[in-house]
């Protein structure tokens, strides 16, 4: 096995830990890393977008391992952060002391960390923190930040410590770390000055790993090691949503104390009922609580570590083609596609992606799974769920829809199967549309299962087929055969279902010749209104959205819709 493989499995899951570290651009966030692990300062400013590293160590006989995200300043990508919230254990809030409005955004940070945890379905308490109040080397004249202003705020949160840092003359970085370590009842000695620095393949650190003596017989080897992995890779986005779950069971679990068992035994009641399922989606929705073993007890599950790094299949794929600059996105949520938190983060982290590769001039948006293109919005996301979950649903839609509505590729939907509602919205927000002939439904069904569509759900309708059209489409919920999606224009072409994909690839074509610039600042100028209404909005509209669905009229209608949906199956 290589030596970065055995870092990874060496440490037990209990002391895997994540360092998130955030903070506005140019506060020095990757300068306090880069001193933390390998006592270097680099005067060169390089922005980051997210950078991931591995620190291992050994410290009493037992191996732990630290992840460190030093994450983007700016923030184009507001998936990748949110998930960067959820998936931490310890967080390190950058601001600079001569940038009053870089002490403003720590505090919001702080604010969407706890909003992000509390919003999981199993809540997670409020992570320790350190506020690092960075370049404090610059002269006294430039500080528009107030050390005793951060310390009074920081004195009234819980979980919270602060210190004034500087990462170019290492002032306060052992200490910052040291706190942090305190605060989160870890090892002091995984702080800088505490242990030996040694490199993977040094005799000491391998000896130590497998927990033998390097030294010869009767000198005890018990001095700290720590190590910085040569070869760390940041975990796919799956592993990191897999892993923030694990954590959230983890924690209630800590509080609760309830009698668990182990993943083996908790799935078999499981498999039975559920023999269709992948064992992927079988985790996924017994994490959302919707996979009841026969007898009724909601068995939580023991996730073993093994899967951490698991390499899966992802419920978004993407597969781009660097000859052709043309990426095709699947969706892959079986057995309908419906769209989760999970999938939509997903889902905007990947668009987020292909919009910032240069290389990538169109999206193909599709299926994994034969028969559906989307079944819309996961109804069990809506169903007796909690406001926080609500409003963090309600966001993760309107960023991945943000993201596709306002994208500067050429967007494209190859749509081979049913698409009511949300899929709906998935493909009309695409430059164009394929449908597969046949039984194939799509539409903005909302109606039928006693909802309303949003505005901006209405305003792509109206965009692609008119006013009159749309009022009676969104009043009646109808849903439209792909005949009769062509007659409206809600698709542009109707082929038979093995040829949705050539026929894509053919127009394609002759959107690929006409020059990128001329035809973005034409579609950004069309789409520019409808994605303002709502970005200019998007709070209230979250919350508006999760006052809405919880309303109980609005649940009940829910819960028959879901009733005739199981009906119409048996
Ligand atoms: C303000 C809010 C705006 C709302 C926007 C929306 O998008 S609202 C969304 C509006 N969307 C709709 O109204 C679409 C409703 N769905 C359908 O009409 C059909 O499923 C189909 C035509 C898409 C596929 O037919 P098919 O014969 O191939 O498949 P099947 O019917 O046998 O279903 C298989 C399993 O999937 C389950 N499930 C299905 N959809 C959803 C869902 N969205 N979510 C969760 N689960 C869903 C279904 O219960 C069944 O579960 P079971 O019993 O195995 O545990």
């Amino acid at each position: 096995m290589s030596s970065h493989l055995v870092d990874e499995c060496a440490a037990p899951p209990k002391n895997c830990f994540r360092l998130v570290v955030l903070g506005t651009a140019r506060v020095g966030k990757t300068a306090i890393v880069s001193r933390f692990l390998f006592n270097q300062y680099d005067d060169q400013y390089t922005p980051t977008i997210e950078d991931f590293h591995r620190k291992m160590y050994r410290i009493r006989g037992e191996v732990y391992r630290l992840d460190i995200l030093d994450t983007s300043g700016v923030h184009p990508f507001p998936a990748m952060r949110r998930l960067s919230f959820l998936t931490g254990d310890l967080f390190i809030l950058v601001y600079s002391v001569d940038n009053y409005e870089s002490y403003m955004e720590v505090m919001r940070l702080r604010e969407q960390i706890l909003e992000s945890k509390a919003s999981c379905k199993t809540r997670t308490a409020a992570p320790p923190m350190i506020i690092a109040g960075n370049k404090a080397d610059r002269p006294e004249s430039e500080r528009e930040v107030l050390y005793d202003e951060v310390a009074k705020w920081v004195s009234t949160v819980k979980k919270c410590a602060f210190l004034e840092t500087s990462a170019k003359k290492n002032g306060n970085i052992n200490e910052l770390f040291q706190t942090l370590f305190e605060l989160a009842k870890l090892p002091p000695e995984m702080s800088p000055s505490l242990h030996r620095r040694v490199s993977i393949g040094d005799q000491a650190w391998e000896a130590a790993k497998k927990g033998i003596s390097f030294y010869p017989r009767g000198k005890q080897d018990d001095n700290p090691l720590g190590v910085v992995s040569p070869h760390a890779r940041r975990p796919s986005l799956r592993s990191d949503l897999i892993e923030a779950e694990a954590k959230a069971e983890q924690e209630q679990r800590r509080a609760e104390k309830p009698s668990i068992p182990k993943i083996s035994s908790a799935l078999s009641p499981y498999r039975s009922q559920y023999r269709s399922c992948t064992w992927m989606s079988l985790l996924r929705q017994a994490f959302q609580g919707l996979v009841r073993p026969a007898g009724g007890q909601v068995c939580r599950l023991q996730v073993q570590h093994r899967c951490y790094n698991a390499p899966a299949a992802g419920h978004v794929q993407v597969d781009m083609n660097s000859d052709t600059g043309v990426a095709t996105v699947r969706l892959n949520r079986p057995p309908v596609n419906s769209l989760n938190l999970d999938v939509l983060t997903e889902l905007s982290i990947a668009l987020e992606k292909l919009e910032t590769d240069r290389s990538c001039r169109a999206m193909v948006l599709a299926s994994a799974v034969p028969g559906i293109f989307s079944a819309g919005l996961d109804i069990m996301e809506m169903y007796k769920s909690t406001p926080e979950r609500c409003v963090a649903f309600w966001r993760a839609l309107q960023d991945a829809w943000l993201n596709l509505y306002g994208s500067r590729l050429i967007t494209m939907a190859a749509i081979e199967g049913h698409s009511p509602a949300g899929g709906c919205l998935l493909a009309m927000s695409c430059d164009y549309r394929v449908m597969a002939d046949g039984k194939f439904q799509i539409g903005l069904n909302e109606t039928r299962l006693g909802i309303v569509a949003p505005f901006w759900f209405t305003d792509v309708m109206l965009c692609t087929i008119g006013h009159r059209e749309t009022e009676k489409a969104l009043q009646l919920g109808a849903m439209y055969s792909a005949q009769q999606a062509l007659s409206i224009g809600l698709v542009d072409k109707v082929v038979p279902a093995d040829q949705v994909m050539s026929t894509v690839q053919t127009e394609l074509k002759s959107w690929l010749q006409i020059p990128d610039a001329a035809r973005v600042i034409t579609k950004t100028s069309m789409r520019k209104q409808v994605l303002d209404r709502l970005s200019s909005q998007k709070e209230k509209d979250a919350q508006f959205f999760a006052d809405f669905i919880l309303r109980e009229s609005v649940q009940k209608s829910l819960g028959a819709y879901i009733a005739s949906l199981q009906k119409r199956k048996s």
